[in-house]
């Protein structure tokens, strides 16, 4: 027989606050963000090691896409709860409800529909005594399939309280186990939702009986203080995304909010169950597959986040750390490794290191990688995490149809750039040579030629993904053709090569959703 829980563990169970991520979701939603399937189980894994409560993995009627990707998380991932996200309405309820039943009871149903006037009047043109029984409706239905339902009342925090707090009454009758508050546009202050939240927890009825969760968008730049308000006043969950994405200016920073419970623990006495050290992986996990870098001195996870330059700062930290950090490199992930990577290093400390960053590779895809690195450690003096991290996520693309073989580039002031390249098709050499305004156009330019490729190069990036002038450029390129829109990457301490990997790669994954699009008409 099960024992009874402690006093000690209902006291901290009372403390839990559960971390639902919504990078796949909401953070997949804003520009440039998108993932495919493979992509999203990246992540997901990234995020069931850092041991979150709930993966939201996406809308499962948005797309086909969308519904698979979901399916596969919710087939693969064991931990972590897995929810879909719904409107307030069958079809969409029975779709979701059809992707997450392979997680079994760990699958969660999210519906959800406006609550605000504005919302109600000008974008649903629906009554509120309609809006109420939406929900009721919606949540009716997503409990036939499942006791995990979660409902939201979009654009929360620009509703009247009193309906507000009616139809949370209301859905928790109807099933809700729980309840969303969210800051849509990330309009209000904590003041202000610490007031929401203890209005809620004064006025609804059965508020015992549902979890409080929150949700808030950094508009103002209020997204974290917003949720540490709502978790004072009572919320035991805070949705979140790794390095803050989302619609707009984002979503609470997942990084940001835990390490703030974490370090003011003295007055913010919550818990989570998330595995710290696991922070900077995962943001440096997204930041390679989106292409999208944090900045620099972004809070927990940005390039500068742990640097000392000035002289004083960097005084006080000889003689104690706690001058001038409150919290650890090592306790975000981010590990002063004492095993400097380079030429000389073998396979036990390579491995090591990218077992540290959280990289599990087989043995084919581990030798594979360790000989990219001994090839770049030839180039470079030192070979840092962020160069690793990019060799890993070159060695775990899918299968390609274009293999990139030699560059030759001649370029100069007063030169009209040329490019000869020569790349595998199916496994057949071929060879050409274009002229182009600067080297990167011929060289993209010439790969154009070779594939007769009809996709038109829409965004090109390039960034160092190390310091020095020896460091990694990593080059991100999106490439559409049609409504099929992919990013490609590349990375190389030759600029010229990294374009021509990133083209190729995108060019590849363009390949390989055409395949899958006619193979599943
Ligand atoms: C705050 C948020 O983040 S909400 C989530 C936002 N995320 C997304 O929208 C991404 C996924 N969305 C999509 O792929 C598409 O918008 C779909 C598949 C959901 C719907 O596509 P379409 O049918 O073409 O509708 P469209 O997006 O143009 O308009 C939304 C419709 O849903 C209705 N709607 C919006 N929210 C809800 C809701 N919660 N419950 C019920 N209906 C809703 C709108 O009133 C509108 O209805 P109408 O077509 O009768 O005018
Ligand atoms: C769907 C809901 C939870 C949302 O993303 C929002 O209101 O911002
Ligand atoms: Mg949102």
């Amino acid at each position: 027989m099960a024992k009874a829980p402690t006093k000690k563990q209902k006291q901290d169970d009372r403390q839990l606050i559960r971390v639902f991520d919504t990078t796949l979701r909401d953070g997949e939603q804003a520009p440039g963000n998108s993932m495919n399937i493979e992509e999203k189980l990246r992540v997901a894994k990234q995020l069931q090691k850092m041991n979150v409560d709930v993966i939201e993995a996406g809308f499962p009627i948005a797309s086909e896409g969308d519904f698979e990707a979901v399916k596969l998380v919710a087939q693969q991932i064991k931990g972590p709860q897995i929810a879909g996200l719904c409107r307030a309405g069958d079809k969409d309820i029975d779709r979701a409800w059809e992707a997450l039943k392979y997680a079994g009871d760990k699958g969660r149903i999210h519906t959800f529909i406006a609550t605000s006037d504005i919302h109600m009047q000008y974008k649903l043109k629906m009554e509120p005594a309609k809006v109420l029984a939406a929900a009721i409706k919606a949540v009716k239905r997503a409990a036939s399939y499942t006791p995990n339902v979660e409902f939201s009342c979009e654009d929360a925090t620009r509703t009247r309280l009193p309906f507000l707090a009616e139809v949370v009454e209301a859905v928790i009758d109807a099933g809700a186990t729980t309840v969303n508050i969210p800051d849509t546009v990330g309009y209000t202050i904590p003041f202000e939702y610490f007031n929401i939240i203890t209005y809620l927890k004064e006025h609804v009825r059965n508020i015992d009986r549902a979890i409080i969760s929150v949700h808030c968008h950094n508009d103002l730049g209020l997204s974290v203080a917003n949720s540490i308000a709502a978790v004072q006043a009572g919320a035991r969950q805070v949705e979140c995304t790794i390095n803050g994405i989302g619609e707009r200016a984002g979503n609470c920073s997942l990084e940001e909010f835990i390490m703030a419970l974490r370090t003011r623990h003295d007055i913010l006495p919550f818990t989570t169950n998330v595995a710290t050290e696991q922070l900077t992986p995962a943001s440096r996990l997204l930041t390679n597959i989106t292409g999208i870098g944090v900045q620099p001195n972004k809070a927990i996870v940005g390039a500068n986040a742990f640097a000392h330059e000035a002289g004083i700062h960097q005084h006080g930290m000889m003689m104690d750390k706690s001058t001038y950090e409150i919290m650890t490199p090592e306790s975000v992930g981010l590990s002063a490794s004492a095993l400097v990577l380079g030429k000389h290093s073998g396979r036990h400390a390579f491995k090591q290191r990218l077992e540290e960053l959280g990289h599990e590779l087989d043995d084919d895809k581990l030798n594979r990688a360790f000989e990219r690195f001994k090839a770049l450690a030839d180039l470079k003096k030192e070979v840092f995490d962020e160069d690793l991290d990019a060799i890993v996520m070159e060695e775990s693309r899918e299968d390609v149809k274009y293999r990139l073989g030699h560059i030759t580039v001649t370029c100069g002031s007063f030169a009209v750039a040329t490019a000869t390249v020569q790349l595998e098709i199916d496994g057949e050499p071929v060879r050409t040579a274009e002229l182009g305004d600067g080297p990167v156009d011929a060289t993209l330019k010439a790969i154009k030629k070779l594939t007769k490729t009809k996709a038109k190069l829409v965004q090109y990036n390039v960034g160092a993904i190390t310091s020095g002038t020896d460091a990694q450029g990593e080059v991100t390129v999106r490439v559409a053709e049609g409504n099929n829109v992919v990013v490609g990457k590349g990375s190389s301490t030759d600029i010229i090569e990294a374009s021509a990997k990133a083209y190729v790669h995108a060019l590849n994954r363009l390949n390989l959703r055409q395949k899958r699009l006619k193979e599943t008409v």
